[in-house]
């Protein structure tokens, strides 16, 4: 299922902490750093805040530069995106400046919620996902019922905890703000849980007056059978960009495949024709690079624009056999192979049969397919 680029923004005290514990919001970004939060809202398609932060903050969530607005209504897009609230309980103040501000707002909520924000007058669309509030159904409402691509997330810390947590997060904009609160009272950005093993990647540094903003994505391949996560979307996106790269031929297709360990650390990566080799596959140039002693193979994901080979008169050994035989139990895979030039190849059955996980994300049929439409008729 396709959900939007989530992206978390927040701001942290050195001591990390998201606010204190008066009733004053506290400003931990300067002026220069709302201005760079107000480019990044003008660019989603909806922000999401959670109803603590409504509670808290009291906030309107607007684009503020008019010039931003003007050139969203020149994109033919709404003048504000979307502002979504979650709630659990629906109990949330209809006075609060967050319903009566900027343009649409949706109340994302439980039946119990729903009913009980509906009985307090909350003026917004209201919205149950059930008895229970799911983020992935969140997303997939989000994505599917309103078109929304890019979220951005503007906390509090509940909500970016849980969407790290559920691995949910494409990305992190986090910002430092050189002041302490000292109070252990006070909300804390990310709270205690199982996140992701190993580093995630550091994209961006930027100093903005006295803050620094930092930019971070997870890293770490999925581990729910058959599920991905947003660090499996990254690492699928690459395989497509490196079979952009192959050779072009008339007779074989044209495949990206990069080999990533449980805690993120890319093993390996390679691409069809690699190095003027005219016959060599995208996973075995990449399974090539990698150290068969490598104890991380056995817990590591292969990215497979397309999915692996079954059959090929080119070499023995196929590619979905070259997976097993490394002991890689798990395959993201953007397209199925077509009947080109094998009939009824099923790499996927070969893997599942080897006892591999296989994972097809068909939103990225697209840009695996791309490099190959000449074969494709
Ligand atoms: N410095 C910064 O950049 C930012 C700071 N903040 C600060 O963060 C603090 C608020 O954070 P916090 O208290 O964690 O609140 P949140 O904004 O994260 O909201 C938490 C609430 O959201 C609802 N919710 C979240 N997840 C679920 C779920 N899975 N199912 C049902 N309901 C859910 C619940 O609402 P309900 O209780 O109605 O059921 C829950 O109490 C404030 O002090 C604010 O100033 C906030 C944003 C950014
Ligand atoms: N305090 C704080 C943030 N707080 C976020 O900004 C929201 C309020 O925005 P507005 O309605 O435009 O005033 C607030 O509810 C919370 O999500 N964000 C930041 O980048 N830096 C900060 O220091």
């Amino acid at each position: 299922m396709p959900l939007p680029y989530v992206l978390l923004s927040a701001a942290v005290s050195l001591d990390g902490f998201l606010d204190d514990t008066g009733p004053e919001r506290l400003l931990l970004s300067g002026p220069a750093d709302f201005d760079r939060v107000d480019e990044v809202r003008a660019a989603a398609d909806a922000i999401l805040i959670g109803a603590g932060t409504i509670r808290a903050d009291n906030p309107r969530l607007l684009v503020n530069s008019a010039e931003r607005r003007a050139a969203r209504i020149a994109e033919g897009r709404p003048e504000y995106p979307l502002k979504v609230a979650v709630s659990g309980t629906g109990e949330l103040d209809p006075a609060a400046h967050f319903w009566h501000t900027g343009g649409d707002r949706l109340l994302l909520t439980t039946d119990r919620g729903a009913a009980r924000a509906r009985e307090l007058g909350v003026a917004a669309d209201i919205v149950t996902l059930g008895e229970e509030l799911e983020w992935r159904a969140v997303l997939e409402y989000l994505h599917d019922a309103r078109g929304v691509r890019r979220l951005m997330v503007e906390g509090g810390g509940t909500v970016h905890t849980q969407l790290l947590l559920q691995e949910l997060a494409d990305e992190i904009q986090l910002v430092l703000a050189p002041l302490f609160v000292g109070d252990p009272a006070a909300p804390r950005l990310f709270g205690p849980g199982a996140y992701q093993r190993g580093r995630l990647r550091l994209l961006e540094t930027r100093r903005i007056e006295d803050v620094v903003l930092m930019r971070y994505v997870p890293t770490a391949p999925g581990t729910g059978r058959g599920a991905a996560n947003a660090a499996d979307r990254h690492w699928l996106a690459l395989a497509c960009e490196l079979a952009a790269r192959c050779p072009p031929s008339r007779t074989a297709f044209s495949v990206g495949a990069v080999v990533v360990a449980a805690d993120g650390t890319e093993l390996a990566r390679g691409y069809s024709r690699e190095g003027g080799d005219p016959v060599v596959h995208a996973e075995e140039a990449a399974l090539a690079k990698t150290d068969p002693a490598d104890p991380r193979l056995a817990t590591a994901t292969v990215y497979s624009s397309l999915e692996p080979c079954a059959h090929r008169s080119s070499r023995p050994v196929p590619c979905a056999r070259l997976v097993l035989d490394a002991g890689v139990r798990r395959v993201v895979t953007a397209w199925r192979e077509p009947d080109t030039f094998v009939t009824a190849a099923d790499g996927s059955g070969v893997l599942a049969a080897g006892g591999a996980d296989v994972v097809v994300l068909a939103e990225y049929a697209g840009r695996a397919k791309a490099p190959n439409g000449h074969l494709l008729g």
